[in-house]
């Protein structure tokens, strides 16, 4: 479990983080969305005990960072993947780690085979491609076995290939019953991704609950139906006050869910062709609820 409670960072007049509380629960795969400059980082950095907060706190299984005994048994992270020696082979760099953390040697190669990088354990880290590299810094993150993971932005730079594994490792984390917070501005793959979302704008808090809610609550409420006898339905529609527009054959009908309107259609004896609510999508949801965060927008 990840907390933090009235979390404030400050960068000189400027604060990155604000009053920003939050939990991240185990067994689910959490998102952590922002526009460009929302705090994300930041945010991670400070639970990592990277950066101190200028107020609140952050926790992680009920303590801070800095208080725990065995932190790299606790909580994983990937925050930046070009940090590696980069004359180091990727299987020293994991022996490294380990030897600095108290985790057994033996662990460096068991996680380069779960992240498929056996074949260049002996490679120079500097010379990997960046989805090596995102590969390398997973392995890093899953070292000593921790029941917490915070991935910063894991898919960048990977191929669809490379996502999908991202995705479907996240998964089987979760499923373990362990506790992950991953970053990420790519919406359409976080909505595929996390079964949570910690959403964020201008370090402040805008929405926390579970993916489906997150876009069921910012998508306009619309149904689409066809029927041969429009222009009846139209007319019922206005009696109901109902705002609707054509697309094609069909209307789309907002203000009304498809219960309500299926009955309309019922009591006034217009046969339905189709009636079906349409789902937003978490692009949509995202510009809707962040519209007015965003720090830097394009004119
Ligand atoms: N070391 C620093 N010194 C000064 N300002 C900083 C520092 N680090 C971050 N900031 C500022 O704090 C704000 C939050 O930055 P942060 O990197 O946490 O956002 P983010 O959500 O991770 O953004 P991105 O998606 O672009 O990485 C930004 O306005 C950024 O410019």
């Amino acid at each position: 479990m990840i907390e933090t409670t009235g979390l404030t960072k400050r960068y000189g007049s400027k604060k990155a983080v604000d009053d920003l509380s939050f939990t991240v629960r185990p067994g689910r795969v959490t998102g952590f969305l922002g526009p460009n400059g929302a705090g994300k980082s930041t945010t991670m950095r400070v639970i990592l005990g990277l950066d101190r907060p200028d107020g609140g706190h952050a926790l992680v299984n009920g303590r801070p960072y800095r208080e725990l005994k065995n932190p790299l048994r606790t909580v994983g992270a990937l925050l930046d993947a070009r940090w590696v020696h980069p004359q180091r082979s990727a299987k020293a760099h994991l022996e490294w780690l380990a030897a600095a953390n108290g985790i057994p040697r033996r662990r460096a190669a068991e996680v380069l085979e779960t992240v498929g990088l056996t074949d260049v354990a002996g490679k120079r880290a500097g010379g990997f491609s960046l989805g090596m590299s995102q590969r390398l810094g997973i392995a890093s993150a899953i070292l000593g076995d921790p029941e917490i993971l915070l991935f910063d932005e894991p898919v960048n730079g990977l191929d669809p290939e490379g996502v999908l594994w991202v995705r479907k490792f996240l998964h089987r984390l979760a499923d373990d019953g362990r506790t992950v917070l991953v970053s990420s501005h790519l919406l359409a793959e976080m909505a595929l991704t996390a079964q949570d979302l910690v959403v964020i704008g201008r370090g402040k808090l805008i929405a926390q609950c579970g993916t489906d809610e997150f876009i069921a609550r910012a998508a306009d409420n619309v149904v689409r139906v066809r029927t041969p006898r429009t222009d009846l339905l139209g007319a019922v529609l206005g009696r109901e006050r109902a705002l609707y527009s054509r697309d094609g054959d069909a209307l789309l009908v907002s203000g009304m869910d498809s219960a309500r309107l299926g009955e309309l259609a019922f009591d006034n004896g217009i046969p339905l062709h189709e009636l079906s609510p349409q789902r937003g999508s978490l692009e949509e949801a995202f510009l809707r609820l962040t519209g007015d965060s965003v720090e830097y927008q394009a004119a």
